[in-house]
């Protein structure tokens, strides 16, 4: 498929008028072709179109929006190698890495897709009416969710698959049965015009409106200002800065209809590592901290962070294994220049803090925006005392917490602000300690692990990639995995109506064959 540059507004190639062109940040080269901004004009367009086509794709029978999700992944796979080869040219990501991208994204559509035909998300209950009750009849209650309205979409730099054009946001709203226009983001606009020619596809082989999906290439916060803005958008989902994240809330909550943002934002992710873990396995769990630490660049919101622990010569041997093995990591290529730039600024301000030790760098890297790792040690007297200490560095840079004892290590914990995951690192010794630090993370974070690694998410039922904010802006829900669906819908009831005007889902005969709840009780079609 042939990227041309365009903005894609329904079934329209639009052109704009001025262009810019992505850059290969292993090389620093621009590539072609130039790819034209979209303009609030395209915004407004595109909304339109979305608007008109809501109702449509809201009321699709269950089995079509299924197998339209079903046919955007089998899009994505004809692409082919052309989709991989142009995502590594954008993103300096290895082709191993996007390839499992690729699948994961194909994954997660389809796993939405089952979701559809299963129909829980529906979440149906019905309140049979209750003519004879005294003192006062009961009506007869129905209620079930349905699609918000447009979304407005937000790629993330660092999943130029899964969490872009139609990642996970994108297919969970469409699995709602809401209309998407994303806002591309500008360091894969290539990939993302691949992406969206896919969706495309599927959207004409369904015959659906056009106006289902659009896709909005731009390098300009207006760009994106005026999407979050438009009163035909009802939700928005994002991955991406703190800054970002926060200026679309502020734009959707001074809207004259206010409307929620999903954004995923920052995390540190706390890892706890337990006396006797320590003691047992420290060098070892010092070098996969390291691998878990140096993946990708680190360029995952989900990357180790924070370790804290109690200081001593376990720790100090753990530290001394995690060194070793930094000193062996070759720097990894990072996304974009300016995020490595970011990257640098963040750790040469952590090297140069009176308060904070240098534990190890990685190798410098031979070429242009690579990350050199770091590590860093502080007491927990300093990390207390300066909240920068505990911000997120994008990138593969961690601080290590030395702790006089467990006092110290609640008290840290209860000073952390909102996270995507926390981690306990224990042996069966631990595990009275473990009981004990467990809750105090579970109020911090949206998934707590033992004895693992919080990098590399798992798309599923019971995920939860979310958590208080500033990880994201909303804490109630998740943006991978299954639960994300529910962002997007809102419950109606319907009190007194006939069958014939109901929602197939809440008429006596059930065509679809949902499980529901009837007067309080889960009952199989
Ligand atoms: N925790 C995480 O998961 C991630 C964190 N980051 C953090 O973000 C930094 C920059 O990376 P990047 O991916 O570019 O993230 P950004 O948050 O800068 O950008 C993400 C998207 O949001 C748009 N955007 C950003 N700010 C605004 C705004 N004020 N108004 C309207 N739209 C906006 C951008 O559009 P445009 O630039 O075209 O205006 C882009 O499309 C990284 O260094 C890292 O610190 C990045 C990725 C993931
Ligand atoms: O670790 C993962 O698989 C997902 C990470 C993520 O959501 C992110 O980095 O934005």
């Amino acid at each position: 498929m042939q990227i041309t540059g365009a903005i894609l507004v329904g079934a329209n190639d639009r052109t704009g008028g001025s262009t810019f062109q992505a850059v290969d940040p292993a090389s620093g080269e621009t590539l072609s072709p130039a790819f034209h901004e979209a303009s609030p004009t395209d915004v407004d367009a595109a909304c339109a179109l979305a608007a008109e086509a809501f109702p449509t794709f809201r009321d699709l029978a269950l089995d079509v929006r299924a197998a339209f999700l079903e046919s955007i992944a089998e899009e994505i796979a004809a692409l082919g190698d052309d989709l991989i080869v142009r995502a590594m040219a954008e993103s300096g990501l290895p082709r191993a890495r996007l390839e499992g991208e690729r699948g994961r994204t194909m994954g997660q559509l389809k796993l939405f897709a089952s979701v559809l035909r299963e129909g829980s998300w529906m979440d149906v209950t019905i309140d049979p009416a209750m003519p004879d009750r005294a003192p006062l009849p009961r009506p007869d209650l129905r209620r079930l969710n349905v699609a918000l309205g447009p979304v407005a979409v937000f790629g993330a730099s660092n999943f130029p698959l899964a969490f872009s054009v139609a990642g996970g946001d994108t297919a969970s709203a469409l699995a709602a049965g809401c209309p998407v226009v994303v806002k591309g983001h500008p360091a894969h606009p290539g990939t993302g015009e691949l992406v969206a020619r896919a969706v495309r596809a599927a959207v004409a082989k369904a015959g659906l409106p056009a106006g289902v999906f659009s896709y909005l290439p731009g390098t300009t916060n207006e760009l994106g200002g005026a999407l979050v803005a438009d009163a035909r958008i009802k939700a928005v989902g994002f991955t991406g800065s703190r800054g970002g994240g926060l200026a679309l809330v502020k734009i959707a909550s001074e809207r004259p209809e206010p409307i929620p943002v999903y954004a995923e934002m920052s995390s540190v992710n706390p890892v706890v590592l337990f006396p006797a873990a320590a003691r047992n396995r420290g060098a070892a769990l010092g070098e996969a901290y390291v691998a878990s630490l140096t993946q990708g660049a680190g360029q995952f919101c989900t990357n180790p962070g924070l370790v804290i622990a109690l200081e001593g010569s376990d720790l100090a041997a753990f530290e001394a294994s995690a060194a070793a093995a930094m000193g062996k990591t070759p720097a990894g290529q990072m996304l974009t220049p300016a995020i490595h730039g970011l990257y640098s600024k963040g750790v040469d301000a952590l090297a140069a803090h009176a308060a904070v030790e240098t534990v190890a760098r990685g190798p410098v890297g031979e070429g242009v925006n690579q990350a050199q790792g770091a590590i860093f040690a502080a007491s927990a007297d300093a990390f207390a005392s300066d909240p920068v200490l505990g911000h997120e560095v994008f990138g593969s840079s961690s601080i290590v917490v030395r702790a006089r004892d467990m006092d110290e290590v609640k008290r840290i914990i209860r000073g952390l602000e909102g996270q995507l995951t926390a981690t306990v690192l224990f042996d069966e010794e631990d595990e009275e300690l473990v009981a004990e630090i467990v809750p105090l993370l579970a109020e911090r974070s949206g998934r707590v692990l033992g004895n693992g690694w919080p990098t590399g998410v798992e798309v599923s039922h019971a995920m939860v990639h979310g958590g208080p904010f500033p990880a994201t802006s909303d804490g109630r829900t998740t943006s991978v995995g299954t639960l994300a669906i529910a962002r997007f819908l809102r419950p109606v009831c319907y009190q007194n109506l006939p069958d014939r005007v109901l929602p197939p889902a809440l008429r006596s005969d059930n065509p679809y064959g949902v499980a529901r709840r009837v007067d309080g009780t889960m009952t199989q079609a």
